[in-house]
């Protein structure tokens, strides 16, 4: 996949599972995001009381039919496996997960993201063959138990500063109004999960943000 189309992907990302959706149902809130113009979704199925097995596989189907009529691409989360199985469009991988080398030769020319918290991780995994790279907690973050200690957009400058020029997306507490800073900081666009799984308006979240999003790299 070429990087700018990459780019295009990553500018507002919804991450999302039925652990996170909890004033509405992941369906509802996906259709919504979707009509909302989100230009990739994970399905990130993880913590306590997440989907397994039968209802893990149907709710990750239906997700990726609702993509798939909007032509949105659809990744999956950890699972190397599951994304095969249903020949999803590519995988986010942690630096915990599958080395990236190794998920790359299985998944042939798919969609690659993987996690990165330092200039060297950031380093391997474009070697590895990464497409993007998420970056992050940029904020504190409820939506993830083990994630690393708050990084700030300084991160994503330190990044750029050391030639990491690959697709970023920023990850961890993205709100509507925090969203302009993280790419004025060099990233291509936001992953968010709880600011729009809560909303109370999932469809409007989602044009609000994506508009500044736009804007924002414009004025870049
Ligand atoms: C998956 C992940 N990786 C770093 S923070 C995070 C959770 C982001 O969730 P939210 O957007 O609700 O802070
Ligand atoms: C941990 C993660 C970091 N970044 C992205 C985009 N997804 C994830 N699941
Ligand atoms: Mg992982």
């Amino acid at each position: 996949m070429n990087q700018d189309q990459i780019r295009h992907y990553l500018q507002m990302y919804l991450v999302v599972g039925s652990v996170n959706c909890k004033a509405s149902d992941p369906i509802t809130i996906v259709k919504a995001a979707l009509s909302g113009g989100v230009t990739l979704v994970q399905f990130r199925e993880k913590g306590a009381d997440a989907l397994q097995g039968a209802d893990l596989l149907r709710l990750a189907l239906q997700i990726q039919a609702l993509c798939r009529a909007e032509g949105v691409p659809f990744i999956i989360n950890d699972d190397v496996d599951l994304a095969l199985e249903i020949d999803a469009d590519g995988v986010h991988i942690g630096q915990d997960d599958e080395n990236a080398a190794e998920v790359r030769d299985r998944i042939g020319d798919r969609i690659l993201g993987v996690s990165a918290h330092t200039v060297s991780e950031a380093r391997l995994a474009v070697q590895h063959g990464a497409d993007y790279l998420g970056i992050g907690p940029i904020y504190p973050t409820h939506s993830k138990d083990d994630a690393h200690e708050v990084q700030g957009t300084a991160i994503l400058c330190e990044l750029r500063e050391n030639g990491i020029h690959v697709p970023l997306v920023g990850i961890g507490g993205i709100t509507e109004e925090r969203a302009a800073e993280v790419i004025k900081a060099g990233a291509d666009g936001v992953a968010v999960i709880s600011a729009i799984t809560e909303a109370k308006d999932v469809h409007e979240t989602v044009v609000r943000m994506k508009s500044k999003v736009g804007n924002t790299l414009r004025e870049r």
